[in-house]
């Protein structure tokens, strides 16, 4: 065996000794809480469990059942607080493909497993618009361009938390922007969602008027991911700042290769300058509405995209596809390592525990899983 064969080789067991540490620490405590329950005569956690989530629709609880129609999920056919109740981190992104993967990869990272013959089932399939990958404590749901594909997402995904009686829920996005000013490659942890008037506002029409919602973010959160990253060892740089949030690609984001483009280059230029001088690191599409509706809810809320382009030197994404899909994961990482902490090395949190079920018995509990067609299993 050669020399770096050898270090890597070493450099993996190190890991999988770290990740059956921190699985058996989780179990410890699981174990302590239990025996300490037992001793308090058996006190059922979900007696007082009610969801933590604010200022929601009070007619919520008259709809019987409520139907989550882009989900394809409603609460007469699927038993919200069995199945989600144990929910804790909201994880999404703009394609299928990329939160199915990030799924598995989640999975991996905090050291949950499946049956080789089983795979992730998509449990918003009968709702043909988003898909929605459950892993243990961890959702993750891809939300399709813009804000008004993201709010439908934002308002079925709480009022199922509010259904499932979820406490603290943390919501993610992960996502892909334009960088102003940054390399490429890039991670942004947005501090707050502006419009493209630099106001930190989502504003949508209700009966034909304006009406606009703050779009703050959670900076203690941003503060907390931005710790994941790890600049000796990662090969990227990972900052905070503010994004800018439009309501398209080309024209919202003052691109000059649109099939249409009534502004100038100078013109172009000067704006861009303008977000530049005024901490704008990025641009995307989601932002105002994931913000506004988060903090709505008392929803802790980050936004942590990679720029795959510097928008002060071109519009088209050159950059091949093999480069793109390896930025795009860096976002993953970091939010997979944040998940991983706050699950198995907060020491100070009593309730810091590896997931019960899933500890023991994979991931495969109720709606997690399904088997996968014969090829898929070879
Ligand atoms: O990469 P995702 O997360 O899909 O998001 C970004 O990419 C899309 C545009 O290409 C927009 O939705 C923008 O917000
Ligand atoms: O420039 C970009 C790149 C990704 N997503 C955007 O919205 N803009």
């Amino acid at each position: 065996m050669s020399k770096s064969n050898c270090s890597d080789c070493t450099c993996r067991l190190a890991n999988e000794v770290g990740q059956l540490k921190a699985i058996v620490n989780a179990q410890s405590r699981t174990l302590a809480k239990l025996v300490r329950q037992m001793k308090e005569g058996c006190k059922k956690d979900e007696e007082a469990k009610e969801s933590t989530l604010c200022g929601l629709n009070p007619c919520l609880k008259c709809l019987q059942p409520d139907i989550l129609y882009h989900l394809g999920l409603n609460t007469e056919t699927t038993d919200f607080p069995k199945v989600f109740g144990d929910v804790r981190f909201v994880c999404m992104g703009g394609t299928p493909g990329r939160m199915e993967n990030f799924a598995y990869y989640v999975m991996q990272e905090i050291g949950l497993k499946i049956n080789a013959a089983t795979k992730l089932r998509n449990i918003s399939e009968a709702g043909q618009r988003f898909s929605l990958f459950k892993v243990g404590p961890v959702l993750c749901a891809s939300h399709g361009m813009g804000c008004p594909s993201i709010s439908i997402l934002l308002h079925e995904l709480i009022k199922m938390m509010y259904h499932a009686k979820c406490k603290d829920p943390v919501f993610i996005r992960i996502g892909t922007s334009g960088g102003i000013g940054v390399e490429p490659g890039t991670v942004i942890i947005s501090s707050e969602a502006i419009d493209g008037r630099l106001n930190p506002a989502h504003e949508i029409l209700v009966h034909g008027a304006s009406v606009q919602h703050a779009s703050q973010l959670d900076e203690s959160l941003a503060d907390e991911i931005k710790m994941c990253h790890d600049p000796c060892k990662d090969s990227y740089e990972a900052v905070i700042g503010r994004t800018l949030c439009a309501h398209d690609f080309y024209e919202g984001q003052s691109r000059l290769d649109g099939a249409f483009c009534e502004y100038t280059p100078e013109m172009k230029k000067t704006y861009l300058e303008t977000l530049q001088s005024q901490q704008v690191k990025n641009i995307e599409m989601e932002s105002l509405a994931f913000a506004a509706l988060t903090s709505r809810a008392n929803i802790r809320g980050a936004v942590v995209c990679v720029a795959i382009l510097n928008r002060l030197n071109g519009d088209q994404i050159k950059t091949p596809h093999d480069v793109l899909s390896k930025w795009e994961k860096r976002p993953q990482e970091l939010v997979a390592r944040y998940i991983r902490k706050v699950l198995y090395h907060n020491d100070d949190d009593d309730e810091s525990e590896q997931p019960e079920d899933e500890a023991e018995a994979g991931a495969g509990g109720a709606g997690d899983t399904q088997k996968a067609p014969a090829e898929e299993a070879e």
